[in-house]
């Protein structure tokens, strides 16, 4: 879930980039969608706890972001926050297994082999295991990506940009794949992106839509069987900022 209140943040020097409220229950999907610069990139960094806002409140997962600072936020982060960044920040110098094997690290637990062979698995990359990622095509890379994301079976999956410089076939795959994914977890879906493509494939499913002044929301429950008993909360949508909102 992803409940904000009131939610702005100030760049140092710039005007303060105020947020249509939310409240996204667990399970359900997220459509952030608008113009290049309307601040995208930045919500999704105060919902990953990365930047702390300059007013407002926020809670993601169960957790008031408020209340955590630098080494718990860290930790939280890790354990309850997947991210699929635009560019996809696989190391290198790492095979697939070893760069699924970071997160562990980076959240201070033990590696667990089993683990990320069968999230390598869930998304048909396991042959892939020991490539380095110069060896992957743009699709398997994704993947990776992905299954290095839910890996630790966040709550909240954000996926920024995922369409990007993809055609329409593979766009329609990523994003399928994303749905499913998270479905799978259920883990809240986020996806920031200005490729009208994506609501065209999401909104088949879609069961409200908020139109806001830069931000446009659009969200649905993840699946039927997910959205019994929380389709409400789902659709709880508030839109006190930025005008027109409609659900
Ligand atoms: N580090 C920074 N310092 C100052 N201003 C910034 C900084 N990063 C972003 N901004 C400004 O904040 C605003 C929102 O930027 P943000 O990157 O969140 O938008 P976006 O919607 O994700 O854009 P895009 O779709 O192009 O990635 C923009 O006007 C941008 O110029």
């Amino acid at each position: 879930m992803i409940r904000t209140q009131g939610l702005t943040y100030a760049y140092p020097g710039g005007n303060a980039l105020e947020f249509p409220d939310v409240d996204v229950a667990q399970g359900a999907v997220l459509l952030l969608s608008g113009p290049s610069g309307c601040g995208k990139s930045t919500w999704l960094a105060l919902v990953a706890a990365l930047v702390a806002p300059s007013s407002g409140s926020l809670v993601v997962a169960e957790q008031p972001l408020h209340a955590l600072k630098n080494v718990a936020a860290d930790a939280w982060r890790a354990s309850a926050v997947g991210f699929l960044p635009q560019k996809l920040h696989l190391s290198a110098a790492l095979t697939v297994y070893q760069n699924l094997a970071l997160s562990f690290w980076a959240a201070g637990l033990a590696e667990d082999s089993a683990r990320i062979h069968a999230a390598l698995q869930a998304l048909g990359v396991h042959g892939l295991a020991q490539r380095k990622p110069s060896q992957l095509s743009g699709g398997q890379a994704q993947r990776v990506a992905l299954a290095r994301a839910v890996l630790l079976q966040p709550r909240v999956l954000l996926a920024d940009e995922p369409t990007a410089s993809l055609d329409d076939e593979a766009a329609a795959d990523a994003v399928a794949l994303l749905l499913n994914t998270a479905s799978q977890h259920h883990a809240t879906l986020v996806i920031a992106t200005h490729d009208a493509r994506v609501a065209t494939l999401i909104g088949a499913h879609s069961q409200g839509q908020i139109g806001l002044q830069c931000l446009s929301l659009l969200r649905k429950p993840l699946s039927n069987a997910e959205q019994s008993g929380q389709a409400g909360s789902a659709l709880a949508a508030s839109s006190t900022r930025g005008g027109e909102g409609t659900v």
